[in-house]
């Protein structure tokens, strides 16, 4: 049957850009003195200790070892996503990453432990994603997908992978690093999950690969039986290969009928320091890693058991380098492959394909889409909704010592020029949103205000009104005293006892004017000599929310597009989905600047809802040009989704982006004068904040919206350029730490 499908799907039909073929190499993989080690300084571990190991084309290669020696290091170095500290590998001849491997591309097939699968693609859409990088065409992409339907019992094509079983998905992973029919299969543990039918068809697949079509296959497996069936096993402990043969020639040597026993065996001689002619033939080394805490199925209790019994467990030196050396030669390790610069540089088809996934993952999520939108919306309305408004409802204690109903002193609703009881006509002026409450004495009301009843109290001596008649000749202290309305405020809230004091003050300036008024006097001859006209910019009365929309909306597109960058990237780092695709031959910076792409539609539709939102439901007027403020807030929102890149190269899991996005939020935003006036800074820190990425945007935008100032203004185009600025520093520094993860991780 396949050999049917690639007579029909010849040549012609399928790769379009393969490596060229690898030729005059017997070897598939070759590592001599190989060292790896993560982690500096006293955590340090050494995962793979000078491990030499020695994969011939065509050959099916069983790589076993108990779980945490280093197996999936090792293959992370052979399909070029890690780099060694030392030693060499050539894998089909050549360096993993350099310009003929074709590795990481389309000469290797990799399966890795994760799924690595996107939930919301069907099986048909994951072979044609993955198609799609490898430059496959469609009609070469479909036949395998029916092909391998039928050899791994796959589900229909159209099942979506979220829908799938464990054991299902397993083997569609599988199916991912066959379909493409690379030159080297790369398999870590394949069969877990797989029941023993299922288990005994991929091993058949697997040999057919190589003895038919000289394929060569590394496959690790915690099954250490169905290792039977690879021509080449390597037993692997604590970062070195303790042996490398054939199953039969292992099994007859130690005259046991499992390979079990003979990994343990050899476990026991590795830490009895016994030197035996078996492990003679692979150079073993030196000190051991960190603790080894679990081990295969079956083999568990006994490598327990071996290291119980061991007192010193770390490891032999090696014999075997003379034989090794002429390999080396022969096989060219030591000239080094240079990178084209080329090989790194974006590729439009594989960009194509990546965006078009990203496109389709975020429709496919149809409430996380959604969600994606209304956030912000959901954001700007609540920050309108509750901020800037005037608090009501404030209860206040009026003390009011010149009513004394016995003698006829009760308010009235007086509106003449008549000296009594002035203080109820001062009280009528004082906004609605206080609540008068009367009180008998100022004790009663301050003590209602400590147990939080009222705001404060607002006291009237008995003789307001008569002092309030002698103003004019009043120059005694007690007169002065005498008018004047005592208040006594509980201060706890700045913003409250500011509106109170402000509408106490207000109420005093309309009660003179309308007094003098009706007095026949200038009203104005009342007023204090002071005078706000109009405004240079704004309005009299500009309420906060115009104040704090332009630092409300960077904020918003700002943290959107950082976060959903950075969750997007982490959760496919998580999941091995990045790892999947480099290994296929997608380039990082491929995966940035479609990340990019993709992001930059979203933050278009999102900046667009959010300026609609304000202008024209909340009223938030802009006196500039409209397309400058959204240019400077889409640059924002730039900066955003490059921050959000810098934290997925930085982070593996979800809690390190949601610790350094918060971390970014409170600084970036509070400091940079989004809330309070940045001039409120010491003079130290008001000149470092300029350095934060959105304080000069934020001062920008605000001068457009507010004063409908352009880029002819040094605030308004310095905003624009440190937006710039940002963007390419934080590219670069992503790019940076991509080299330094990729050379250390
Ligand atoms: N990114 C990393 N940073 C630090 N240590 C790591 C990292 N990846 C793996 N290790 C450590 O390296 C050692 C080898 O890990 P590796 O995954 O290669 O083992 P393995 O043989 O594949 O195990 P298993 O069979 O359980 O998959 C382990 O001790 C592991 O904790």
């Amino acid at each position: 049957m396949m050999e049917e499908i690639q007579t029909s799907e010849s040549s012609s039909d399928r790769i379009n850009t393969r490596a060229p073929k690898i030729v005059g190499n017997h070897h598939g993989v070759l590592i001599r003195k190989a060292t790896k080690t993560y982690g500096t300084g006293k955590k340090t571990c050494d995962v793979l200790q000078g491990l030499d190991m020695t994969v011939k084309r065509g050959s099916i290669y069983g790589l076993l070892g108990a779980s945490g020696c280093g197996k999936t290091t090792l293959l992370s170095c052979l399909v070029g996503r890690r780099g060694l500290n030392s030693g060499e590998i050539l894998v089909l001849g050549h360096e993993p990453g350099s310009v003929h491997s074709g590795v990481p591309g389309p000469n290797v097939g990799y399966m890795p432990q994760e799924l690595a699968l996107f939930g919301n693609f069907t099986i048909k859409e994951t072979l044609f994603f993955f198609g799609g990088i490898y430059n496959l065409k469609a009609t070469f992409i479909n036949s395998q997908c029916e092909f391998l339907s039928k050899l791994l019992d796959l589900p229909p094509c159209d099942r979506y992978v979220k829908t799938l079983s464990g054991g299902q998905q397993r083997r569609v992973s599988f199916a991912v690093a066959l379909f493409h029919e690379p030159e080297l299969l790369i398999l870590d543990e394949p069969t877990v999950g797989v029941d023993p039918v299922l288990r005994h068809s991929i091993w058949n697949h697997l040999v057919q690969q190589s003895v038919e079509h000289g394929r060569t296959v590394i496959v690790t497996t915690h099954y250490i039986e169905e290792a039977r069936q690879a021509h080449t096993i390597g037993m692997m402990r604590s970062g070195r290969l303790l042996v490398e043969d054939s199953p039969e020639n292992l099994l007859r040597k130690f005259q046991l009928s499992s390979l079990e026993d003979v990994f343990v065996q050899f476990c026991l001689r590795d830490d009895g320091r016994h030197s035996t002619e078996q492990l003679s033939l692979t150079g073993s080394n030196t000190a051991n890693c960190d603790s080894i805490e679990t081990v295969a199925p079956g083999i568990l209790s006994r490598e327990r058991d071996v290291n119980a019994n061991s007192d010193n467990p770390s490891c032999h030196s090696e014999t075997a380098s003379s034989r090794q050396s002429n390999d080396i030669k022969n096989d060219g390790l030591n000239s080094k492959e240079s990178i084209n610069f080329k090989s790194i540089w974006p590729c439009p088809h594989r960009l194509a394909v990546l965006i078009r996934k990203n496109y389709l993952m975020s429709f496919r999520n149809i409430g996380l889409f959604l969600v994606t939108f209304l956030i912000p919306i959901f954001q700007s309305a609540v920050a309108n909704i509750t901020l800037g408004n005037e608090p009501t409802n404030l209860r206040m204690a009026i003390v009011n010592d010149e009513i004394d109903s016995g003698v006829g002193r009760v308010c009235t609703n007086a509106t003449d020029c008549e000296y009594s009881m002035l203080s109820c006509r001062y009280l009528r002026y004082v906004s609605d949103n206080i609540i008068q409450v009367p009180y008998e004495n100022v004790s009663d009301g301050i003590e209602a205000g400590r147990r939080g009843h009222v705001w404060g109290v607002v006291h009237f001596g008995r003789n307001f009104t008569e002092e309030f008649e002698m103003r004019e000749w009043a120059v005694e202290l007690e007169n002065i005293i005498g008018r004047r309305i005592n208040v006594y405020m509980d201060s706890s809230n700045q913003q409250v006892a500011a509106f109170i004091q402000k509408w106490l003050v207000d109420a005093y300036g309309d009660f003179v004017k309308d007094f003098l008024r009706s007095c026949g006097h200038n009203p104005e001859s009342g007023a204090m000599p002071l005078t706000f006209l109009d405004p240079v910019y704004g309005r009299k009365d500009t309420p906060f929310t115009e104040f704090m929309a332009p630092g409300l909306m960077i904020a918003i597109i700002y943290s959107a597009a950082l976060l959903l960058i950075a969750a997007t990237l982490v959760v496919e780092k998580e999941q091995g989905l990045l790892d999947r695709s480099l290994a296929a031959g997608v380039q990082m910076s491929e995966i940035l600047i479609s990340n990019l792409t993709s992001q930059f539609t979203t933050m278009v539709g999102q900046t667009a809802l959010i300026f609609l939102g304000m202008l024209l439901i909340f009223k938030v007027p802009c006196n500039g040009n409209l397309a400058l403020a959204v240019l400077i807030t889409l640059l924002q929102g730039i900066v955003g989704m490059c921050f959000g890149l810098l934290i997925a190269v930085v982070c593996d899991n979800m809690n390190g982006v949601i610790f350094l996005t918060a971390a970014n939020f409170l600084p970036v935003f509070i400091m940079g004068g989004i809330l309070w006036p940045i001039e409120g800074l010491s003079f130290y820190l008001r000149n470092a904040v300029y350095c934060l990425p959105s304080t000069s945007a934020i001062e920008a935008l605000r001068s457009v919206m507010t004063r409908g100032w352009g880029l002819e203004k040094a605030v308004v185009y310095g905003g624009v350029l440190v937006s710039l600025a940002w963007i390419s520093g934080l590219l670069v520094l992503c790019l940076i730490v991509l080299r330094f993860r990729k050379n250390f991780s």
